[in-house]
């Protein structure tokens, strides 16, 4: 295995992408969603980017890269379409411990980004270790027959009941077995049929009343 899998936070955290053509550009908008404060280098970017940068969203530093543009991040891509800048990129990263992906050349890399299906907070990641982008976008793709919008409503009901179970229930083994119950249950198909009152009786049937997807009824039943 060449990449180890992992879900990053970056909210808040300084990411620097030196380059702005279209591949900077995807970078960036996925990182915008996840709240990094981005810093994009290059002499030239693409409309995106300098509409992002017109509204404040992202810093664009308008020169050629140079010494000392990674300081201070905690990530960085080099995705400009100079191999020796790109090259020069990874070298200072790699300097400095931060941790790099260089866009034209997987192999110079710390990282890769994922193809990703994304239906609310579920995020169902792809990748080919640099092998074939274009196939993992193709799996994506196919991925989104299955996992349509209901998948982010039940990732939502999932997390609502587990915080509030977390912290009125005890016991890990408890949780385990609720938990593990909860998710066998094909409750995305419940939701898709709108067939919100079986799932209101599994809810009852697992966790007791003070569970429900109608906060009023929840509310209500709930005595805490
Ligand atoms: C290693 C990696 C590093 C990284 O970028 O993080 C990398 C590297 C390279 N990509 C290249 C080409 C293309 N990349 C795309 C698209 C995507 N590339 C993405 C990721 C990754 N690309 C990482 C590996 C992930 C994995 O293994 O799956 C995706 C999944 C996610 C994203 O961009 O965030 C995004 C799809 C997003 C979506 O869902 O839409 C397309 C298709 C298109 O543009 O339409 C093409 C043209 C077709 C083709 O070549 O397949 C080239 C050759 C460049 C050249 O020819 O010069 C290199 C360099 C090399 O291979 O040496
Ligand atoms: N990883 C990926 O997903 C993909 C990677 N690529 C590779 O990524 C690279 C970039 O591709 P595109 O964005 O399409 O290129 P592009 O031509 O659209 O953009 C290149 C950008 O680099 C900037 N640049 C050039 N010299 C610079 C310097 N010295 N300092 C800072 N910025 C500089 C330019 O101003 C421009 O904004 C290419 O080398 C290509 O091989 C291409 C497709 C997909």
């Amino acid at each position: 295995m060449r990449f180890y899998p992992i879900s990053l936070d970056v909210k808040g955290k300084r990411v620097v992408i030196v380059g702005g053509g279209s591949v900077a550009a995807r970078k960036a908008d996925r990182l915008v969603q996840a709240g990094a404060r981005i810093t994009v280098v290059a002499p030239k970017v693409a409309k995106s980017l300098a509409d992002l940068a017109d509204k404040g969203i992202i810093c664009h530093v308008c020169r050629p890269f140079g010494p000392g543009d990674l300081a201070g991040a905690r990530l960085a891509f080099a995705a400009t379409d100079d191999r020796e800048v790109n090259r020069a990129v990874a070298e200072e990263a790699r300097r400095t411990g931060i941790f790099v992906d260089v866009t034209d050349a997987p192999a110079e890399s710390d990282f890769a980004t994922p193809a990703v299906l994304q239906q609310g907070e579920l995020q169902i990641t792809v990748s080919t270790a640099g092998a074939s982008p274009a196939l993992s976008r193709r799996i994506v793709e196919q991925l989104q027959a299955e996992f349509g919008p209901e998948y982010a409503e039940t990732v939502d009901l999932f997390r609502a009941v587990r915080e509030k179970t977390l912290t009125v229930t005890g016991g890990a083994a408890y949780n385990k077995r609720v938990f593990a119950d909860l998710a066998s249950r094909d409750l995305p198909a419940l939701i898709k049929n709108g067939r919100k009152d079986e799932i209101e009786q599994i809810l009852l049937k697992l966790f007791g009343t003070g569970f429900s997807l109608d906060p009023e009824r929840a509310e209500k039943k709930d005595p805490s």
